[in-house]
């Protein structure tokens, strides 16, 4: 049971449905906060029903949505808004690793994560403030040769993230992104089912992270206020860490 409290607070989660986004959903719902999963999943609404069982069914909203789709997304942020009369919290998490259809995995890994942001930072009460996570990746700092164009979104979400820094300051909202190692869930799944073996053996004695751990780090995020502008690292193998930039060398 989560020694945080959340009440009150509204959260948005994009892939919320399965994976690392249904894990922060859950320690979210736990901290007492009303979570809406914005997911293209078919499994969505069987998620929501489940979890309407094990927390307060009113803390919990579901709403289809292709996150690639810009009116889809803007119509989602202000249904959350308009349901529950706030939001505070937003994790742009929903992501694919697909390098056949890289122009896709583009749209939903760093497009609609920026889309994401700037809703956010347009509907969050600027009195209140608010707190954005964008999921990236370990592949953001060390480049993935079997997936380049994967990293490159993940890159870019880091990037981003540290750039929008500022302007999130002045709407009172904190912008902060994690780099997850390899977390057990399908799509780490069918990474590995599909690599060459010797990328498999170095990952596997990495070790992958169950995806409640990648949740804390995200948790992490949002409630230390101090955090605005970083890049948390999080594996298996070292738990978590922040990773520092030199940004002065010219
Ligand atoms: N699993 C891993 O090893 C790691 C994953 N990540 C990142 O974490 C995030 C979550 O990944 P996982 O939980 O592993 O993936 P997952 O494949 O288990 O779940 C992804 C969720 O996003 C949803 N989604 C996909 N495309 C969507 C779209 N167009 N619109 C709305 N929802 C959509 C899916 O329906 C699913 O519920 C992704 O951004 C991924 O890149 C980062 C590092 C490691
Ligand atoms: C195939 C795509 C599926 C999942 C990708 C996912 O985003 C992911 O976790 C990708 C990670 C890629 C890592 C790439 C390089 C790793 C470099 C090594 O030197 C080890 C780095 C970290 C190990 C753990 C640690 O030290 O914290």
């Amino acid at each position: 049971m989560s020694t945080l409290d959340l009440s009150g607070r509204v959260a948005l989660v994009t892939g919320g449905a399965q994976g690392i986004g249904l894990a922060i959903v859950q320690l979210l719902l736990e901290a007492g906060a009303k979570v809406a999963l914005v997911d293209i999943s078919p499994n969505l609404r069987e998620t929501g029903q489940r979890l309407g069982r094990s927390f307060k069914p009113e803390n919990v909203l579901c709403l289809t949505c292709d996150v690639t789709d810009s009116t889809s997304l803007r119509k989602s942020f202000e249904k959350v808004l308009s349901h529950y009369g706030s939001l505070d919290i937003v994790v742009n998490n929903a992501g694919i690793a697909d390098e056949v259809n890289w122009d896709k995995m583009l749209h939903i890994n760093l497009h609609a994560v920026i889309a994401g942001t700037y809703l956010a930072l347009e509907l969050m009460d600027p009195e209140k403030g608010g707190v954005i996570i964008n999921v990236s990746s370990m592949s953001a700092l060390y480049p993935v040769v079997y997936a380049p164009a994967y990293s490159a979104s993940k890159k870019a979400v880091v990037t981003f993230t540290r750039c929008i820094k500022s302007a999130a300051e002045g709407a009172n909202v904190r912008v902060n992104c994690i780099c997850p190692y390899y977390v057990k869930t399908q799509m780490s799944q069918r990474g590995l089912d599909a690599m060459p073996e010797q990328f498999k053996n170095e990952i596997l004695q990495n070790g992958l992270m169950d995806p409640e751990d990648a949740a804390k780090g995200i948790m992490e995020l949002i409630t230390d206020t101090s955090k605005n502008g970083t890049v948390l690292r999080a594996s298996a193998k070292r738990g978590l860490s922040y990773h520092i930039f030199n940004d002065n060398t010219f």
